[in-house]
């Protein structure tokens, strides 16, 4: 059985980024990390709390939305499109669904803004929905949604981005890579928690292809003329993504836009202009998170038959489920630090006003 998506054949080239360089102690990153927002002009709370998201990201090797996206945050606060130091609003739109709007600041501080009242929305009615608009993500889901699963809940996310890919079998990017990510308790162990984009790949992963001048899966991405291609730099000047697995991934990317943005007040993703923001990388889209409490379900052995079913996923030969990676790679880089190459880690020292 193939152990690879797309993404993760492109970010296996990378193996060397990830996994080489200075190891630097995750406090410290978060600390660098922290000095950096604030610089740019962010408040304290929303540079602790991107900070704390952005090094968990490189924590867990999930290197697309690492260290690799702060000259970008920094790109979207400098060119005034994100407001660091937003003030979230909390709008209670019925016992279980809770309106956010982030007030054109980042998502994170607005979910956080939100979530005490609805656990306890959660905990009341079994099951709610948190609907964020106006907001920038920038980053992985699974940091929203593996804390819930940690606490005993069910958890779903999903986010739309800005058009990079087209609907399957189309010429124009109408859809974002659109993101989703599901979390669940697991008897005895870790929570089982995947989160994908919609797209053969992460606009970062093609990103980060072009930096380092490696190919892209055959069957990622299409140029300007809407001709397969395999370099990465056509697909980001002019070019697309397609949906992973054809129109069945095109569909979750329009259910994501549906979701994220229809239901929420946010930007469909087509709709993100930043041209008047030269160096903004942060879409402005929305949010959806759907958290359900398993024990409503009655079974009284939901996490139980979780972890059986596992097993048995394992028993028929799938060696490892979603999450197991970046467990790994965690335990590891707590332990040993987390590697950052000297070029990486000036960078970041330049933007955090180092001499
Ligand atoms: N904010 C935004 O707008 C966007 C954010 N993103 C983020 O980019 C990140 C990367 O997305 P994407 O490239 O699609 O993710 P990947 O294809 O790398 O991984 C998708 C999921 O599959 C799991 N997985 C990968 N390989 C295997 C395997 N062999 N067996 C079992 N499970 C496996 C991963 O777990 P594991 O991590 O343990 O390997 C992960 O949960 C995500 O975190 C996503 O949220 C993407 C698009 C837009
Ligand atoms: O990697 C991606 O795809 C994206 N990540 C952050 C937001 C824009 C799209």
């Amino acid at each position: 059985m193939s152990d690879e998506t797309p993404s993760r054949r492109a970010a296996a080239a990378f193996a060397q980024t990830a996994e080489t360089g200075t190891p630097v102690a995750f406090a410290d990153l978060v600390a660098l990390l922290e000095r950096i927002f604030l610089r740019h002009g962010t408040s304290e709370r929303v540079a602790a709390i991107l900070a704390e998201n952005c090094a968990s990201c490189e924590r867990d090797g999930s290197t697309s939305h690492g260290v690799f996206r702060i000259p970008g945050y920094v790109g979207s606060l400098k060119s005034g499109w994100v407001d660091g130091r937003a003030e979230p609003t909390v709008e209670e739109a019925g016992p279980a669904f809770l309106r956010v709007d982030a007030a054109n600041g980042f998502t994170q501080p607005a979910f956080l803004a939100a979530r005490d009242r609805f656990l306890e929305m959660v905990r009341d009615n079994g099951v709610a929905v948190m609907a964020i608009r106006n907001s920038h993500h920038f980053s992985a889901l699974w940091p929203d949604v593996e804390p819930f699963a940690r606490e005993g809940l069910v958890a779903l996310s999903f986010v739309n981005s800005f058009a990079c890919v087209v609907p399957s079998g189309g010429k124009a990017a109408v859809y974002g890579t659109n993101p989703m990510a599901f979390a669940t308790p697991v008897a005895g162990g870790d929570p089982m928690v995947f989160d994908q984009a919609a797209s053969s790949m992460a606009n970062g992963d093609v990103r980060i292809a072009a930096r380092e001048g490696h190919a892209i899966p055959a069957g990622s991405g299409v140029d300007r003329d809407g001709k397969p291609t395999t370099d990465p730099k056509a697909v980001l000047d002019g070019g697309a993504l397609l949906p992973f697995g054809g129109h069945k991934g095109g569909s979750i990317a329009f259910m994501i836009e549906v979701l994220a943005a229809a239901l929420t007040g946010g930007k469909y993703s087509r709709e993100v202009d930043w041209s008047a923001h030269p160096g903004a990388e942060t879409p402005c889209t929305g949010q959806l998170f759907i958290v359900i409490d398993p024990e409503r379900g009655g079974t009284g052995a939901f996490a139980d038959r979780v972890a059986g079913l596992i097993g048995d996923v394992k028993e028929a030969g799938q060696d490892r489920m979603p999450g197991e990676r970046r467990y790994a790679r965690r335990a590891r880089t707590l332990r040993d630090g987390i590697p950052l190459t000297p070029a990486r880690l000036a960078e970041l020292r330049a933007l955090a006003g180092d001499a």
